[in-house]
């Protein structure tokens, strides 16, 4: 069946527009933390995931699928690709220049994705509403012309400082030096 879920888009999206100080088209988007799971540099483990900047409000990335993400036998995990779609399409809602947070994500998931492959995302804004960012993405896999994997998120935008107030003391750190 492969990948078939449509996200049901709400009539009063509103008009979009790229953040100016975002990265340009090809350049790559800015880790939002070093101790990020999905995008830090720091972080003992995580995905690391580089992601690019597309035009208007889309983004790429790749992700070489390597032994510690294995589920089944030789093949990813599946909360594994879930964290790489969070991951990707959060980036692509910077690019509106909103900070938000994960409310909703499906995952169709219509191939085993093996191990030693390389996952290529793309990602992109449908729209916004209130506080709502709706964000489509969808991993392919060379030798299939298909998504091999697709995923729909809702995000909602907070105010960073008062979100994370509380938590912070509880924050782990990156190595110094
Ligand atoms: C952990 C990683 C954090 C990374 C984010 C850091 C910085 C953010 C900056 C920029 C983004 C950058 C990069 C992003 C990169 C990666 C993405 C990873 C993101 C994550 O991995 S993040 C972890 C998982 N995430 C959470 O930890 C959220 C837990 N959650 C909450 O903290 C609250 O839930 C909150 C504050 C979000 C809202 O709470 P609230 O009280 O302020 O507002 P309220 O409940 O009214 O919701 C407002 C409107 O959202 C609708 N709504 C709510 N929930 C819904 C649902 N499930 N489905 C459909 N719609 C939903 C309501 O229906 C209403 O809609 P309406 O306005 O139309 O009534």
């Amino acid at each position: 069946m492969g990948v078939k879920h449509e996200l049901e888009l709400p009539a009063n999206l509103e008009p979009m527009t790229r953040h100016p100080k975002v990265p340009g088209p090809g350049e790559p988007m800015r880790v939002h933390h070093s101790m990020c799971f999905g995008c830090g540099l720091d972080a003992p483990v995580g995905l690391r995931l580089n992601v690019t900047a597309g035009e208007d409000f889309c983004v790429t990335a790749t992700m070489p699928v390597v032994d510690w993400m294995q589920g089944g036998p030789g093949v990813i995990h599946g909360g594994i690709l879930s964290a790489a779609f969070d991951e990707v399409m959060g980036n692509a809602s910077i690019l509106i220049g909103v900070p938000v947070v994960t409310v909703n994500l499906e995952i169709d998931y219509a191939k085993p994705i093996p191990l030693g492959s390389t996952l290529r995302f793309t990602a992109e804004v449908l729209g916004k509403s209130g506080r709502k960012v709706y964000v489509r993405s969808q991993a392919y896999l060379d030798g299939f012309e298909a998504p091999v994997a697709a995923a729909y998120g809702i995000f909602v935008e907070i105010n960073l400082r008062k979100h994370f107030e509380g938590y912070k003391e509880g924050a782990v750190k990156a190595p110094q030096g």
